[in-house]
């Protein structure tokens, strides 16, 4: 198969980032590597979107510090970008809609003829060094083909989608159905076993790609949250300047994890209260 006739990928992560870990960075050169070994792929841009403070899960901080510590951890990236459109929106997104929203803007900017890679992140000079791109984006112009938009995501969420209330059936539906999902392994979880045992993801378990991390990495931001917490160093577990820029606001602390203690998450919320 040539460059040419290889299919687009666009990875995009929904999420806290609270903070951003290495971890989750990782997941996006493990989930590129594992597509692209495929030889059916060629990932072309990779999205963090973080989600917006009406979320109101416990310990999460504003989200224009969560997306200014995404930006700084990313800065070196040729390839991944940070999205505020989530986080902008006045009430939680679904993350249906959200996939949504990403994949209609590729759409937009594919007929626009404008390179997929390039179009949002900024960085088109930085881009057009690495050949790779260059080639897709002079790919798109011609409008043969479209990417697919994949849901970046530790097995974790997928896992997720069994929790009463938490997801509506339609939209797993939609997003494993229309568009895929990229899922890391994370210690403790099973994803084949998982979308063995779920009718839906057995449908749609083509579009599923679980990607195995065998460097068992249990970094987690709740861990991260933790050991600032009590001012135990954090480097190495997050990007310097993501370390710097929580050190000089002193980002976390105890009072920090105590936001939205006592408030139901939003989605929760919001499908316990119309059922
Ligand atoms: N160690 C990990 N291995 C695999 N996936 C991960 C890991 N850490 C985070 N992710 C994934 O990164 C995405 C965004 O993560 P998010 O910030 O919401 O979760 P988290 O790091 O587990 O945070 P928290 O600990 O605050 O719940 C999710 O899809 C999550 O599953
Ligand atoms: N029904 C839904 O669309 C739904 C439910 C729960 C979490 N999520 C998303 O999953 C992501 C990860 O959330 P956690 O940080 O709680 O693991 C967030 O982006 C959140 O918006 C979506």
């Amino acid at each position: 198969m040539t460059l040419q006739e290889k299919t687009k990928v666009v990875l995009l992560a929904c999420g806290s980032f609270n903070p951003i870990t290495n971890m989750h960075l990782r997941m996006f050169e493990l989930a590129r590597d594992h597509l692209e070994d495929t030889g059916r792929y060629r990932v072309v841009k990779g999205i963090i979107s973080p989600v917006g403070d009406s979320y109101k899960k416990k310990g999460l901080i504003e989200a224009r510090h969560r997306l200014e510590m995404a930006r700084l951890a990313t800065q070196n990236s040729d390839w991944i970008t940070v999205d505020d459109w989530e986080s902008q929106q006045p009430e939680w997104v679904e993350t249906a809609k959200v996939v949504r929203h990403h994949h209609a803007e590729l759409i937009s900017s594919e007929n626009n003829n404008d390179d997929v890679d390039t179009v949002r992140c900024g960085k088109r000079r930085k881009l057009e060094k690495n050949k790779n791109i260059c080639q897709s984006s002079s790919y798109n112009k011609t409008g043969a083909d479209s990417p697919n938009l994949n849901l970046l995501c530790g097995a974790d969420v997928l896992e997720s989608f069994s929790v009463p209330n938490l997801w509506k059936p339609e939209d797993i539906e939609e997003i494993v159905g229309r568009y895929g999902v990229a899922c890391i392994t994370r210690c403790g979880s099973d994803p084949e076993k998982f979308i063995n045992q779920s009718d839906v993801l057995y449908k749609h378990r083509k579009n599923i790609h679980v990607i195995r991390e065998w460097v068992t990495n249990e970094i987690s931001a709740t861990h991260v949250r933790r050991a600032l917490r009590r001012r135990q160093s954090v480097r190495y577990l997050l990007p310097d300047p993501v370390v710097s820029y929580i050190d000089e606001r002193s980002l976390y602390s105890a009072e920090s994890e105590q936001k939205n203690a006592d408030v139901i998450l939003a989605p929760l919320q919001r499908y316990t209260s119309t059922n």
